[in-house]
């Protein structure tokens, strides 16, 4: 019979607020040293309620850590190749340090040809094939926000990764695909699973750390979480729903991240570092290597 107990949870608003207070530090020497303040420029398309949200949540906290923010609004009915040359005069402004597009953006446009035209140096957000080749071989570059998260918060835990099973239900581009070259690079073996996947439920409880990143309010059902298991909800669903029943995970699991508090204010976290990087190097000053992983500031 299984234990009960609770699970510790995962801050991951009070990571990210620390994160966000080096970064703040890093924007203000750059802009005292060279003149000129950090800039993330985000493109919306379209009116969707939760990307609206999604964007002044990443531009308040701009703002607030002292990096400018510029705003590209386009209506739901712009062609793939109106937003690519939008994107791409970003790309070309000296005065833009970061790009970011909101995912998603509706269905008619190549959001793929559209993303491909960030400079590769001002994809903070870590969403172009370039970036992800990078991420995937170890070399340097801008991870994808939300895996760069989940990952600073793991290591913030001290979970241990070499030979554990991680299991990751989800694929796409910027959250599932990525999550599992970093799981793999930190030597888990790693699954990964999806909406093809016959009998998910005996491979989600294999998982010694469980990725939930399918998209579907409490999809993952808690019973099936392995006992002592790291649970990770990368869910955003609306109403501030995970992918996982948190309830009776968090009976099973041994640390888990909350929705809302856990993954989401992660991946704003990183994109801020990102950005703050990212203009270090534009305008010809060295990275900051600790501003992600934040030593000393537990
Ligand atoms: N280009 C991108 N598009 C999208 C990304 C991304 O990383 N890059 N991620 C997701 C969603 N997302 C950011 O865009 C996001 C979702 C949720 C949160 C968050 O902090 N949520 C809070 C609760 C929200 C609230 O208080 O209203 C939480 O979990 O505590 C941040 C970012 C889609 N598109």
């Amino acid at each position: 019979m299984h234990q009960t107990h609770a699970a510790r949870l995962m801050d991951g608003t009070g990571l990210a607020r620390r994160i966000t207070e080096r970064s703040a530090a890093r924007a203000a020497q750059i802009t005292r040293d060279t003149g000129t303040a950090p800039c993330l420029a985000t493109v919306l398309v379209g009116d969707d309620p939760a990307s609206v949200t999604y964007v002044r949540m990443k531009r308040a906290r701009c703002e607030k850590a002292g990096i400018v923010s510029r705003h590209v609004g386009l209506p739901s009915t712009t062609t793939t190749a109106e937003l690519v040359d939008a994107v791409s005069a970003l790309s070309q402004d000296p005065q833009v340090h970061g790009i970011l597009l909101q995912h998603p953006v509706p269905s008619h446009i190549d959001e793929r040809a559209a993303f491909e035209a960030i400079a590769p140096e001002k994809d903070v957000d870590g969403v172009t094939m370039r970036s992800f080749a990078a991420m995937s071989f170890g070399l340097p570059g801008f991870v994808s926000c939300t895996p760069g998260g989940i990952m600073r918060l793991l290591e913030e835990y001290d979970v241990d990764l070499a030979g554990r099973h991680a299991v990751v239900v989800g694929r796409s581009a910027i959250l599932g695909k990525p999550v599992g070259m970093l799981l793999l690079a930190g030597n888990a073996t790693v699954t990964y699973c999806h909406s093809r996947t016959k009998d998910l439920e005996s491979i989600v409880r294999q998982a010694d750390i469980l990725v939930a990143a399918v998209g579907r309010p409490q999809f993952i059902r808690g019973e099936d979480v392995k006992p002592g298991a790291v649970v990770i909800d990368a869910g955003y669903n609306p109403g501030n729903v995970g992918d996982v029943d948190f309830e009776t995970a968090q009976t099973r699991a041994s640390l888990i991240t909350p929705v809302p508090g856990g993954v989401g204010p992660m991946t704003i976290a990183v994109l801020l570092a990102q950005t703050v990087d990212a203009a270090a190097r534009q305008l010809g000053l060295g990275p900051d290597r600790r501003v992600l992983s934040c030593d000393g500031a537990r």
